[in-house]
């Protein structure tokens, strides 16, 4: 099991920065959330973590890797991101998209083989979206293609695993079945970096969160320490009272309207 490290990451457009001397990590077998208002630079970083982008100053390493030299194949074989209403006009059947994940896993120019659908199959399940694979992408919904996009993710075996936005388009139930999946995954030993909005999902599912503001880390740690007051106030501008949940004991938030 490796964790992730994130040294003194920055980015940005122009002279604007974007992400800003980020630091922090993601423990291995563990899920982290990555908070932040709109704009903060949540899906920039998981795009610099995924080395979709390239970090102007700084590492990124996984273990005793640093993603950003990795070989493409080595490292879509360490990592799957499953970006933010990612979707594509080009037909192509849902069974399809999946096993593409297993495409770093195969010799080049070659098929996929009987396990490579299995793993396939057994990543639809695992997804929720089982009853899907015979559909065309284009004509999803909202939910069912985050569903498949989570599919394809889990086809591809990582060790780490970039989410943003998991829950983005998903109703309640299918929510918590999304992270109820991500933390058994994080369970099983690999190692979550995902954004959320709703800081309530991330109070009750995640072990980790780092707070970011503006391109900066702005606090990270364990959520009871993350998800307080003050920081909710400092970095949102609004008030809360923190309770427990009377079952799980875990944070529950509850917003202030006066
Ligand atoms: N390629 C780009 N060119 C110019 N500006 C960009 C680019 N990518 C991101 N930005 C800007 O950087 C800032 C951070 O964007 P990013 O998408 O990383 O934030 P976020 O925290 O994920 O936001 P949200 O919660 O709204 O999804 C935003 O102001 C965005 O407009």
């Amino acid at each position: 099991m490796s964790g992730l490290r994130i040294d003194h990451v920055s980015w940005g457009v122009g002279r604007r920065l974007i992400v800003d001397g980020v630091d922090c990590t993601a423990p291995a077998g563990a899920v982290t959330g990555l908070c932040g208002p709109n704009g903060s630079g949540k899906s920039s970083l998981l795009r610099l973590v995924g080395a979709i982008r390239t970090p102007a100053a700084g590492v990124v390493r996984f273990g005793e890797d640093d993603l950003t030299t990795m070989r493409r194949r080595d490292r879509a074989r360490t990592l799957a991101l499953v970006e933010q209403d990612a979707h594509t006009d080009l037909p192509l059947l849902v069974g399809d998209a999946v096993l593409l994940g297993r495409t770093p896993h195969r010799a080049p120019l070659a098929g996929p083989t009987d396990a490579d659908h299995a793993v396939a199959a057994a990543a639809l399940a695992r997804a929720g979206a089982a009853g899907l694979a015979d559909r065309d992408v284009s004509t999803l919904s909202g939910g069912e293609r985050q569903r498949v996009h989570m599919a394809r993710a889990l086809a591809q075996s990582p060790d780490l695993l970039l989410l943003d936005e998991p829950t983005n388009h998903l109703d309640v139930a299918a929510r918590l079945e999304t992270m109820r999946l991500v933390r058994s995954l994080a369970a099983g030993g690999i190692t979550v970096l995902a954004a959320l909005h709703d800081l309530d999902l991330a109070a009750s599912a995640c072990d980790h969160v780092v707070m970011l503001a503006e391109g900066r880390v702005v606090t990270a740690g364990p959520v009871d320490e993350v998800l307080v007051p003050d920081v909710v106030e400092k970095v949102y501008g609004v008030r809360c009272a923190v309770l427990r949940h009377p079952r799980t004991g875990r944070p529950v938030l509850a917003f202030d309207l006066e």
